[in-house]
């Protein structure tokens, strides 16, 4: 059912030190930090020939990503996001196996332009899991 690796996702506490990080000492092409209030996550994306990384910073009170920055206060990877070729079909078809797609279960808009869901890391080998509409 999944498809390809569309990108890692990097939760930093310092968004302008990680992109530096990236940019000048890893030789990376990134882009312009962008706010997406919808996500409560700030977003610097790295372009790699073969898939893209995400450098996430909080975004206003509620961020999904603070719990995990105040567990992990210099940074980790937070999610790794798979493409799928129908997003409700593959969210029906894991639900009927058990898994817990996380808020209301419908699709948003992600950082892409396409629909996303993400599934309960205690689900998938303690990863958090973000599925996109390829
Ligand atoms: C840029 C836009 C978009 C895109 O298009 O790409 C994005 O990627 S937005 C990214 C940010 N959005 C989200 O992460 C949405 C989904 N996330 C959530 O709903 C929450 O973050 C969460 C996964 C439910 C976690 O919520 P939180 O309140 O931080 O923690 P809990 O206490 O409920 O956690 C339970 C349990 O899970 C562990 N955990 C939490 N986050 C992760 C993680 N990223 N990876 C692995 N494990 C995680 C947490 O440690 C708890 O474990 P225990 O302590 O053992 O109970
Ligand atoms: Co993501």
């Amino acid at each position: 059912m999944i498809g390809r690796l569309n990108h890692v996702a990097i939760a930093v506490p310092d968004l302008a030190a990680a992109t530096a990080t990236y940019r000048d000492t890893l030789g990376a092409t990134v882009s312009a930090a962008e706010d997406l209030p919808e996500h409560g996550v700030t977003v610097v994306f790295v372009e790699l020939p073969n898939t893209k990384i995400e450098l996430l910073h909080p975004l206003g009170d509620d961020s999904p990503i603070a719990g995990f920055l105040a567990k992990s206060p210099t940074g980790g990877i937070h999610h790794v996001c798979y493409e799928v070729d129908d997003i409700r079909a593959a969210r029906d078809r894991l639900e009927s196996a058990g898994a817990r797609v996380l808020g209301d279960g419908n699709p948003k808009i992600g950082a892409h332009g396409k629909p996303v869901l993400f599934l309960h890391p205690k689900d998938f080998c303690g990863t958090l899991v973000e599925l996109e509409q390829a």
